[in-house]
This record gives structure tokens, C-alpha cells and sequence, in this order.
């Protein structure tokens, strides 16, 4: 069996290589830095998953190379350097399938991680892997169930037995479409739970943010033709209600310190701001309704206060559920 690949050297893939490691599996983890790489080999621990030691049989390496000829390879960068990465290195990658583990949408481009791996690296099969999960859960070995979806049935089923483990279950779905949306935009939802939390407005007003919150992403999903179950599922609704109701979620802590006009680390990956400007533009150009999200860019862009997004959103028209 060769060795699973996984391209980006950050808390998932980490937590990924450390619970298929766990199975005997050999894995190798690219770090896009060799500084970041060595850094990680020295310490046998990565900073962005710190007090997770990693198993022997998982390798950390900067040259592309040498999950070049993986016949799986795992998708872990941010969602905004996929493209940029397949670009420079997608012709290394010979993979016969490729499962983006990033949740967003490209905003150069509106696309999600599917088109994204079609357009650079054609002859691969393209799956996502998204739902309800704390890279720290996974690599301590909590239970986690996710989604694993590819538009290809066999591969998908195999992909959803190489990738589960005892304590990793997979669901499997055709509707790609579906689940990267979902992932997408749960992120923009958790940022403004945090802020409705942050700024002292009540659990129930989180409660109804996050009810309103789906059914604007159940809109947007249906319009990209995805099927209303995928987002029922643990890839939309059960990562939505993780996302928007715990403090381990980056999404949700960016939107509680903007709510608190409180500093928040530019390093930390928060998915769900780009992926707002980028399904607010979206939305806009095809008139779909989305007026959390558009509210989340606008006050991300800083062209309206949060107390001026709240109002809007609460003067809306009165109207059926
Ligand atoms: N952390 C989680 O709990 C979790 C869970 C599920 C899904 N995800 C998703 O996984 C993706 C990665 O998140 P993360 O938590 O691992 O991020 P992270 O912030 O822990 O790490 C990001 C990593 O990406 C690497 N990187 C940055 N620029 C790069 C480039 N140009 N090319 C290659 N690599 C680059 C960095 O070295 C960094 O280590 C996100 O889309 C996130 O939504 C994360
Ligand atoms: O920390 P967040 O907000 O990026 O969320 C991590 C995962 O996506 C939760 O499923």
C-alpha cells in the first residue's frame, strides 16, 4: 500500500496523519516551508496542534516529491492557497484521488476545492472530506463523524474505508456539491454567532441566527443544485451548530472578539472571512438572498458597524418561516 500524501503541514493535516498513522499506515505530511518542516521534525510535534507527539510512521517533508507518486492524497492548506498550490505543484501529484479537507470558497475565483482540483489536476478524482471536527478531537482519538463525498460511487467507497479508522467514521454522499457548501458556509454563520455572543445580544438570539443561518445556506446550496439532505447532514447542519457554539472554533472566536472589539491574531486561519466576501459577491450577482452573510462581509469590510448590520437585519420584512 503507498504512503498517504497529505499536502499542507497545519492542525488538520497533522491530526489527520496522527489517526491514519495510528491504523500502520505510512504517512507523509508536506510542509510548504522546509524552516516549518524541520521545525516540526525537531520538536516531533507541530505548533499548530501542540501537545499531539507525531507516530513514526508519519514523515514530515518540504519536497513535493515525495508525495508525488501517493496513489491518495489528503488537501490541507487554508481554502484562499489551494489554488495557488495545485498551480505550482499539481503536475508533481499523481494521485488517482485527491480529498480537499478545506472548507471555503476561492474568492478570486467563486469556486470550491472540486473545481479547483478538476481545473489543476485533471486526471485525479476530486473528493471532499468535511463535518463536525476539532483537529485537537481527532488526533486524541474522540469519536468524529464525517462526511466523505466524491461524485464517483466506487471511489468513494473506497475512499470511505481507507480513510476511516476506530474512531473516524465516515458517511458517504455523491453530492459534492452539497458538502463543500455546507463546510463553506457554516464558517460565515460561526462568525456571526460569535458576533450576536460577543456583543451580549443572548443565546437566543444565537439560537435564532443560527436557524435563519441554515436556511440561508439550505437557499444558496439549492441553487448550486445540491441536494437538501447533504445539508441536513453532519457536513451542513451538525458542523453548523459545532462551529457556532464552541470557543475551540477560530470561525466563532474571530466573531466573539468582533463582537468585543477585542484583537484578534491575523495568523490564525479563519475560514469564513474570505469565504463571506465571496458568497456575498456571489449572492449578490445571482440574486440569491443571503442576508447574514452579506451582514458578516459588511461588517468584515468594516463598511457597516455591527450594531448597523443588527438593525438591518432586524427590520426586515416580516414574513413566513
Ligand atoms: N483545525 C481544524 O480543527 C479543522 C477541522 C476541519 C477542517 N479544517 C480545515 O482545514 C483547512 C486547514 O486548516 P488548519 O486548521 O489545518 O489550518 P492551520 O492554520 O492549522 O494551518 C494552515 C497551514 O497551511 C500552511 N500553508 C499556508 N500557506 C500555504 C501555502 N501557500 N501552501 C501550502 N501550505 C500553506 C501553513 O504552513 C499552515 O501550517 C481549513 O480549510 C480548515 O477549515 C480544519
Ligand atoms: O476552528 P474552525 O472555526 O476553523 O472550525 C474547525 C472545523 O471546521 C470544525 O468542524
Amino acid at each position: 500500500m503507498s504512503v498517504i500524501g497529505i499536502a499542507g503541514a497545519g492542525a488538520f493535516g497533522t491530526a489527520m496523519g496522527v489517526v491514519l498513522a495510528q491504523t500502520g499506515r505510512e504517512v507523509a505530511i508536506w510542509a510548504h516551508e522546509e524552516t516549518f518542516a524541520e521545525e516540526i521534525r525537531q520538536r516531533n510535534e507541530n505548533a499548530r496542534l501542540p501537545g499531539v507527539k507525531l507516530p513514526e510512521n508519519v514523515a514530515i517533508t518540504s519536497d513535493i516529491d515525495d508525495i508525488g507518486r501517493s496513489e491518495l492524497v489528503l488537501l490541507t492548506t487554508p481554502m484562499q492557497v489551494l489554488a495557488g498550490m495545485l498551480q505550482t505543484h499539481g503536475g508533481r501529484l499523481s494521485a488517482r484521488a485527491m480529498v480537499a479537507c478545506c472548507k471555503g470558497v476561492d474568492l478570486a475565483t467563486g469556486r470550491g476545492p472540486v473545481a479547483i482540483i478538476a481545473e489543476n489536476c485533471p486526471a485525479t478524482v476530486p473528493a471532499v472530506l468535511t463535518g463536525p471536527s476539532f483537529a485537537a478531537d481527532i488526533a486524541r482519538g474522540l469519536p468524529t463523524a464525517l462526511t466523505l463525498a466524491c461524485a464517483d460511487p466506487g471511489v468513494g467507497a473506497a475512499l470511505q474505508e481507507q480513510l476511516s479508522t476506530p474512531t473516524l467514521r465516515l458517511y458517504r454522499t455523491t453530492d459534492t456539491v452539497g458538502a463543500e457548501l455546507g463546510g463553506a458556509l457554516k464558517n460565515v454563520m460561526a462568525i456571526a454567532a460569535g458576533i450576536v455572543i460577543g456583543t451580549g445580544l443572548g443565546e437566543s438570539a444565537r439560537a435564532a441566527l443560527i436557524t435563519r443561518g441554515f436556511a440561508e445556506m439550505q437557499r444558496f446550496a439549492r441553487a448550486y443544485g445540491a441536494e437538501p439532505e447533504t445539508l441536513a447532514g453532519l457536513s451542513g447542519f451538525g458542523d453548523l451548530v459545532l462551529t457556532c457554539t464552541s470557543t475551540q472554533s477560530r470561525n466563532f472566536s474571530f466573531g466573539v472578539a468582533l463582537g468585543k472589539a477585542q484583537y484578534f491574531d491575523p495568523e490564525v486561519t479563519v475560514e469564513g472571512a474570505a469565504t463571506a466576501r465571496a458568497v456575498a459577491a456571489i449572492a449578490t450577482a445571482r440574486g440569491i438572498d443571503m442576508p447574514v452573510t452579506q451582514s458578516v462581509a459588511h461588517v468584515i469590510d468594516g463598511r457597516r458597524s455591527i450594531s448597523e448590520a443588527v438593525k438591518i437585519l432586524l427590520s426586515r420584512p416580516l414574513k413566513e418561516e
